[in-house]
């Protein structure tokens, strides 16, 4: 057990699929996973373990924002041999030419939160991105599966109603796609401790036209995403 993850040594896969929501990791398990066994409920953020095409393939809840993402990210690698992990999450699109339910593939990440400036003294604008191997094979993989799949950057914001709709205008202009509130503290961690990560986004909001989806829609309404997710985490196997 880690602090925060019941699971015992082993009962983690070495590839994880982190969602935000502990109820998407749930139907995620129930719906797509073989032979799945819950291995930690505590704090009610959720993990399951199971077979997707015979690969055994992890599903655990990160919570909402970079502090709560940055606990499960570093335990999940440091305490339990994890080597790739890749966020599904839903996000809130920027750009005009994207529509609720298009999938997104984050190649990098803007970020408001200090965690990196602290990291480095404040000397330093880290970039957060993603691993190549997993950015081009979920692209194939939703290529495979008809699903169109948009590359490009993101934000990963600490507020999630935020007062400044100004900043997201400028980042929409620097050609920033979408904002959510994860991705940057898994792809630095990711990289500080030498495993691969991955943000992949379904827009459940767009942001500039004060379109939403519901919860329900939320939690269970990402299956192609979720596809695309499950067969990049096993395409090395
Ligand atoms: O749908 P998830 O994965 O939780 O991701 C997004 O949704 C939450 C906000 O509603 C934040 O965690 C944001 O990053
Ligand atoms: O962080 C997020 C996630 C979904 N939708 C948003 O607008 N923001």
């Amino acid at each position: 057990m880690s602090v925060h993850i019941g699971g015992k040594p082993g009962d983690i896969a070495e590839r994880v699929l982190l969602p935000g929501d502990p109820m998407r990791a749930k139907w995620i398990a129930e719906t797509f996973l073989e032979d799945a066994v819950c291995y930690t409920q505590v704090r009610g953020m959720l993990g399951f373990t199971g077979t997707w095409q015979g690969v055994r393939v992890s599903v655990q809840g990160s919570g909402m924002g970079m502090p709560s993402a940055s606990i499960y990210t570093h335990e999940l690698i440091n305490e339990y041999g994890v080597k790739s992990v890749i966020r599904i999450g839903s996000c809130g699109a920027l750009a005009m030419d994207l529509n609720l339910g298009d999938v997104i593939a984050a190649i990098g990440s803007a970020t408001d939160s200090n965690m990196n400036r602290t990291r480095f003294d404040g000397l330093v604008d880290y970039a957060p991105v993603a691993d190549f191997g997993l950015l081009r094979t979920a692209v194939e993989a939703a290529e495979a599966l008809g699903t169109p799949i948009r590359v490009g950057p993101i934000l990963a914001a600490d507020a999630f109603y935020t007062d400044r709709p100004d900043l997201y205008d400028s980042l929409a202009d620097y050609g920033v796609l979408a904002v959510e509130m994860e991705s940057a503290a898994i792809y630095t961690i990711a990289a500080r401790y030498k495993a691969k990560a991955l943000t992949i986004l379904t827009v459940s909001d767009h942001i500039k036209r004060g379109e939403a989806m519901d919860s329900a829609q939320r939690e269970q309404g990402f299956s192609n995403m979720v596809k695309i997710g499950l067969n990049t985490a096993i395409a090395d196997a």
